[in-house]
């Protein structure tokens, strides 16, 4: 271990990053004062592009693969790292973003969505590792501890969030299909001896390809293999149109085509090519001429439309009304602006989607800006079932109260990639009709998939040593809360059942006489947990990757409004600590209004309970007397600023995230200037903390004045740094105050 503790915050994208504009001059001040280092690295979409492409660069252009590092780093006893959310880019997301850096000047290629030349080949192969959830996989060297603090649980009882109610007769619901899917499909095996895999595909005529060679497998790594029928997933979504225009509700799209980057847009596109047959049948060679790729969704034809003749043009736009005018309702994402759910496949993303829904009566926004019942279309029954069993819940109980109700918290295996389906390398979309075949060295097969061109087919790992530590982060939690913890496992599900084999093995490594701990079908144990939350009563949901991901946003929206209130840590199997912020993404919309009305409602609660964790790291494993009293006045500081409820107003002319910054560091400095745990640090920011008293009204005054009018930050993906800097922090009394304290 080095001797000076550091903290290494990561710069993201969106409104993550322009917060952190605002908040790492507070957090590199506060903790400077405490000889703690804090150092930045970029992993956001354009750094990552960006560092694919050195030769193509200038030398002022170049960035350092800070990913690769931090993924090293995450390895390491050291790594103490705070990290925001960024973009997993979709193909929409990804284009823009090159196309934004071109303009900026940056020599990149374009990205090819057909590419035929090696050095077009080359592009889309380096442009694919910036893409989709490129980010978590690499630095979650660990499983997922995500809980409300108590602190915010009791914040969000006595100011409880508006809950829509619901009616018994909503005639909202969830479809799956009941066959064909994934979970129908599903082969599971867990590996005696290290070795290595081969994934090939032998077509009915008798041809061999192999779809990739020497995959790693440790001894005692589970893998599965499962295949969805194209044929199937378009069959289920043609009687799910008809069924929703026969019901009268709202036709909607839940997947996760950002994480799942390989198998979701390829559901997505399926999805979209059905609702919209008609018109895309009637042109399909005008609109393959076009390029138009509907795996990209809806918005790629209208982003391609103007290359074609205008009679073709006006003949498609009048055919895609004709479309509407036969088709159920199509839920909205903007409804102001005509954004449909099959618009972009990144704008409708399940893990907030389907929470948004229970949260607004089981509604979605139809094309009046109006809420309606809606058919949630989530293809795979694998985990389908659990948002069902909450939307029957509700029209049978009603809304939940977040005054009342109780909490779920997440244990989430997620460790080395564990069950990253779908999101991979090893997810593929069958090249012929014939077979799939998982062969280890020995040749002999141990998966085999029957295929359909164009089914989609995914294999995925799970390795032992997480499991293990998985299995003791939940003890260790169910011990420490005294809270039940049930796994979320299904016995009839081929991959669970291997899970539950070593569940069962590894929990006799530990004392669990006092603890109740369970083994259930994700739907039964939604039933559970919410039998239990109505009673007020807390149930550890210790889960899978995927459920962890669905989970700590349903249960947090439901509970606190929004994901952004979690603490998020994630305790890294080789000793150091990952913090993450919340369990929300970087809401493309907050962006929006900031660059309209220079008004940001991101709220970094995430980020302050990331930063007391960090230091509370630093205090155990560093030695350093004034971390763990830096920690403890952080902590009495975000207990105030909950009390007082200084997270962003949302609404202008109330403080927005900047004024929030400014309570946490006023709150932050008093707790330091009055405790006598250390008397330099209590020197040192007694005049901080007077200062910023003060001056209370006139920052705040500072801060609000600029609300109102729009502001250029000179990119979305790439801002520039100087303009958003002096966009985040307006208040020159503030700034003044922040630098007297540093000494500068
Ligand atoms: N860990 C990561 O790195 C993650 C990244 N992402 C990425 O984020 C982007 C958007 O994803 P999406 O699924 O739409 O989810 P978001 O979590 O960004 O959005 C859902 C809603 O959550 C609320 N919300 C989330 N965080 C905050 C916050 N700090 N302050 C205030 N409100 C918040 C808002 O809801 P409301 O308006 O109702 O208050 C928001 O509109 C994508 O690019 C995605 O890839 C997504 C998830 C995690
Ligand atoms: O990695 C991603 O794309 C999203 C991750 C996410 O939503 C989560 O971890 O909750
Ligand atoms: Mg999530």
């Amino acid at each position: 271990m080095s001797d000076t503790p550091k903290i290494l915050y990561t710069l993201t994208d969106e409104a993550p990053f322009l917060a952190t504009a605002s908040f790492l001059p507070i957090v590199q001040a506060f903790a400077g004062a405490a000889g703690i280092a804090v150092e930045t690295r970029d992993i956001s979409l354009s750094g990552r592009i960006l560092a694919q492409f050195p030769e193509l660069l200038t030398h002022n252009q170049r960035v350092n693969d800070d990913l690769a590092e931090l993924g090293e780093l995450a390895k390491t006893p050291e790594a103490n790292i705070i990290k925001l959310p960024n973009i997993s880019a979709s193909v929409p997301q990804l284009k823009a973003a090159i196309k934004e850096l071109q303009a900026q000047g940056h020599a990149l290629p374009d990205y090819t969505d057909d590419p035929k030349t090696d050095a077009e080949k080359d592009a889309r192969a380096r442009y694919a590792r910036a893409m989709g959830s490129a980010v978590n996989p690499v630095l979650r060297e660990g499983n997922s501890d995500r809980r409300a603090p108590k602190s915010v649980k009791a914040y969000a009882q006595k100011h409880p969030h508006r809950m829509g109610q619901w009616a018994g007769d909503s005639k909202s619901h969830v479809a799956h299909m009941a066959d064909g899917d994934f979970y129908g499909s599903e082969q599971s095996a867990t590996m005696a001896q290290a070795g290595s895999l081969r994934i090939e595909f032998t077509g009915n005529d008798g041809s061999t390809r192999v779809l990739k060679d020497a995959v790693k497998v440790q001894a005692g790594e589970i893998v599965d293999a499962a295949r969805m029928s194209r044929k199937a997933l378009s069959a289920f979504v043609a009687r799910e149109i008809a069924d929703a225009k026969a019901q009268g509700v709202l036709f909607s799209l839940h997947l996760k085509a950002t994480m799942m980057k390989v198998s979701d847009p390829i559901m997505f596109g399926v999805v979209v090519r059905e609702f919209y047959k008609a018109a895309l049948d009637k042109h399909a060679d005008a609109l393959a001429q076009a390029g138009f790729d509907a795996n990209n969704g809806i918005g790629d034809l209208y982003a391609r439309l103007g290359t074609l003749p205008q009679d073709v043009q006006d003949a498609i736009t009048a055919d895609i009304a004709a479309v509407y005018a036969d088709a159920p309702g199509l839920a909205m994402v903007n409804s102001d602006k005509g954004i449909t759910n099959l618009h972009v496949p990144s704008d409708v993303i399940v893990d907030a989607s389907m929470p948004a829904m229970i949260r607004d009566s089981g509604g979605m926004w139809n094309a009046e800006g109006k809420l309606q019942d809606a058919k949630a279309v989530i293809p795979d029954r694998c985990y389908a079932g659990i948002y069902q069993a909450v939307i029957e819940d509700c029209k049978a109980n009603g809304a939940f109260d977040p005054a009342t109700m109780g909490s779920v918290p997440n244990v989430g295996l997620m460790a080395q990639k564990a069950e990253e389906y779908g999101s991979h390398d090893k997810t593929f979309q069958a090249p012929g009709d014939g077979t799939i075949r998982v062969v280890d060295v020995d040749g002999n097969t141990v998966f085999e998939h029957a295929v359909e061109a164009g089914d989609i087919w995914r294999m995925c790992q799970t390795k032992d040593a997480p499991i293990q530590d998985w299995v003791k982060l939940a003890v260790d939690r169910a011990r420490i809360s005294g809270a039940p913890a049930v796994f979320w496992l299904d016995k009839a599900r081929a991959h669970d059942a291997q899970v539950i084999a070593k569940v069962e093995q590894y929990l006799k490594d530990h004392t669990t006489t006092s603890l109740d701990l369970r083994i259930l079908p994700p739907v039964e144990a939604m039933k559970l947990s919410l039998e239990r939350i109505r009673r007020g009563e807390d149930t550890i949901s210790v889960t899978g990757n995927v459920l962890r991901d669905y989970l700590t946003d349903l249960f947090p929206i439901m509970e606190l409004g929004t994901s952004a209130k979690m603490l998020s840590i994630v305790p890294l199997m080789a000793g150091g600590g990952l913090f993450e912020t919340g369990a929300g993404g970087s809401a493309p919309k907050h962006v929006q209004q900031f660059m309209e009305e220079n008004y940001l409602r991101w709220d970094s609660l995430g980020e302050f309970l990331a930063l007391a964790a960090s230091l509370e790291h630093i205090s155990q494993r560093w030695l350093n007397s004034q971390a763990p009293v830096l920690a403890k006045a952080l902590d009495e500081a975000n207990g105030r600023f909950l009390d007082t409820d200084k997270s962003p107003g949302r609404k202008l002319g109330t403080i927005d995230n900047r004024g929030s910054h400014f309570y946490l560091a006023l709150y932050w400095a008093q707790a330091l200037a009055a405790q006598d745990d250390d008397a330099a640090l209590k020197a040192r920011f007694a005049p901080l903390a007077q200062a910023l008293s003060d001056n209370e009204g006139k920052i705040v005054a500072e801060l609000n004045a600029v609300q109102g009018r729009g502001v250029d930050i000179g990119g979305y993906y790439r801002p520039d740094m100087v303009k958003v800097t002096a966009a985040m922090r307006p208040s020159d009394t503030f700034n003044a105050a922040l630098a007297a304290l540093s000494g500068s």
